[in-house]
């Protein structure tokens, strides 16, 4: 999928923006406070239904006016075109797609994958799992078909056989849930593990491009204890779940463990290299969604220019712009884009206005 048009009207600090992105790296210049993250927001918008810094409903309509619209043409893998937008009227955000009300967010998301790498992008490697869980489940769903399904499934009994925990039900009430709790819990597993699997030699593979040689490896915890089936950890844990009032097993308790040589990540590596590794894991996905399903998606990157040394930062955004995968990269500074980084094209942002710009100077 490619963005080749965007408008947007009165959302947050930007009046009127109309332009037409390129198929690779756009460079978004300007100074702090023009309107650059707010442009990254329009987009993330249209392909989340939300934004990124979670600002949310009547803040994100320009001060003075009493609507927004964001609206971005589209152009799949097989040269269809599609119409998506998102707007806000009198406290309501309505979702569009091809001329229609979207039923949900989950139809933008589909039509437009989109990925945010920001300043706290080193939070996948140095947090707890659930970021960690949440990235990989954005790869798997985008990639494996019936995973969604088997995830709500999951979470309909997970939440069922809560609840008679909690509230001290019988033995009965409990396990009665477990049939449904491993069988789409096997297949969530099943999902995720085989996206692991393909997933990885990408990731290595741009990880060296970007940092050189280095020991990275990405394991997956699938929740509970290896070598045992989900089935038997459910047995073995029943006695601790009735005492906690809740299911310690689970793919609910998943995680991407991240390594370097034998050490974790996280003790391990510099900042910098926390975000490229992060970055690389973004990036990765979506190297493998054009890959496997021939869909692409976009990448917005704010602000890695001020995260990153030179070194980093030029093989970075050098790969991003090699991967072919559109992406929005915004700059305080032209002088900050690293040379010999191919920008499909450029614009630069002041007081909210966004023009297009032929070169760098
Ligand atoms: N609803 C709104 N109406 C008008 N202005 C707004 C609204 N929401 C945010 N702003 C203002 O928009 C301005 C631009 O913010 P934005 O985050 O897009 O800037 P930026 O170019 O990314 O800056 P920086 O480089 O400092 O991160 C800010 O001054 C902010 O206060």
């Amino acid at each position: 999928m490619q963005l080749q048009r965007l408008r947007v009207r009165d959302f947050r600090c930007l009046p009127q923006v109309g332009m037409a992105p390129a198929p690779g790296l756009n460079a978004i210049t300007g100074d702090n406070a023009s309107g650059k993250t707010s442009l990254l927001e329009a987009i993330h918008l249209l392909g989340n239904g939300q934004t990124f810094t979670g600002v949310a409903g009547d803040r994100l309509i320009r001060e003075g006016a009493s609507t927004f619209t964001v609206v971005g043409d589209l152009i799949d893998d097989r040269r269809n075109s599609h119409r998506i937008g998102v707007g806000r009227q009198t406290g309501e955000t309505r979702f569009r797609l091809d001329g229609r009300d979207a039923p949900s967010r989950l139809a933008l998301v589909e039509q437009l994958p989109i990925q945010i790498i920001d300043p706290n992008l080193h939070r996948l490697v140095e947090a707890g799992p659930d970021q960690r869980r949440r990235y990989l489940d954005w790869g798997v769903f985008h990639v494996e078909h019936g995973f969604f399904e088997a995830w709500r499934r999951y979470r309909r009994a997970l939440r069922q056989r809560n609840a008679a925990l909690r509230r001290g039900a019988d033995l009965a009430s409990v396990v009665a849930w477990d049939r449904e709790l491993v069988e789409a819990g096997n297949s969530v597993d099943a999902c995720r593990r085989g996206y692991v699997d393909t997933l990885l030699p990408v990731l290595k593979q741009i990880v060296t491009d970007v940092i050189g040689e280095f020991e990275l490896t990405l394991s997956y915890y699938a929740g509970w204890a290896a070598g045992e089936d989900f089935s038997s950890a459910l047995i073995r844990g029943l006695d601790g779940d009735q005492r906690a009032g809740f299911t310690h097993a689970g793919p609910h308790r998943a995680d991407l463990r991240i390594r370097v040589g034998h050490s974790r990540a996280r003790d391990w590596v510099s900042r910098g290299q926390q975000k490229v590794i992060s970055a690389a894991m973004l990036l990765a996905q979506a190297v493998l969604m054009m890959e496997r399903r021939g869909v692409q998606p976009v990448l917005l990157i704010d602000d890695i220019a001020a995260e990153l040394g030179e070194a980093y930062r030029r093989a970075l955004l050098k790969r991003i712009a090699e991967s072919g995968v559109q992406s929005f990269v915004t700059f305080l500074d032209p002088g900050l884009i690293p040379d010999g980084v191919v920008c499909g094209a450029m614009f630069h942002v002041e007081h909210g206005v966004v023009q297009a710009r032929s070169e760098r100077g």
